[in-house]
């Protein structure tokens, strides 16, 4: 007769909480974005959120969306994603998963093919229709990357900081 919790968070629950409290981290007003990658036989290797590059400070540089390119946030974050797979210093991240709150761009989505990751596990697909994030599925499905949305499970958790 086990006395084993039961209510424990799945695989997936955990990793893509991981994500989502990563994507916590960003500063930018609009779309916040976390990632966390995790090894073949699920340890966690790293974890990114959508941000300016070290030493460009989060209050100089613009967070608009509009206007010149140069005077708005597109030119200049790094993609939480990117941050992920270059935040990792361990070594080869081949045959990871990444655990990803919203669908990778297609410059995301080349970091991810060239690094090695095959499996992408996504929440939001928001941009769906955009020309980057169909580029992204065309070149998954070229490189034999494996996408699939997370299956949220509903579960609220809470925790006091
Ligand atoms: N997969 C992604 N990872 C990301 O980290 N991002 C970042 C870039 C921007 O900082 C923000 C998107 O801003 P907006 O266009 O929704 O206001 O999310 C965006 C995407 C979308 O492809
Ligand atoms: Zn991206």
């Amino acid at each position: 007769m086990s006395d084993k919790r039961k209510d424990y968070i799945s695989w997936d629950e955990y990793f893509m909480g991981v994500a989502m409290l990563s994507g916590m981290r960003s500063k930018d007003p609009n779309t916040q974005v976390g990632a966390c990658i995790v090894s073949k036989d699920n340890k966690i290797l790293s974890m990114g959120y959508n941000g300016l590059p070290r030493g460009c400070s989060d209050d100089e540089f613009p967070w608009c969306r509009e206007g010149d390119p140069l005077d708005n946030k597109y030119i200049y974050t790094a993609h939480s994603e990117l941050n992920a797979i270059l935040n990792y210093r361990g070594g080869s991240l081949e045959n990871a998963k990444i655990y990803v709150t919203l669908f990778p761009c297609n410059e995301c989505a080349k970091a991810i093919i060239q690094a090695g990751i095959t499996t992408v596990v996504y929440d939001d697909d928001k941009y769906a229709t955009s020309a980057s994030v169909i580029a992204s599925k065309r070149m998954f499905d070229a490189a034999g990357v494996r996408y699939y949305r997370y299956q949220r499970t509903g579960r609220k958790i809470e925790i006091t900081l």
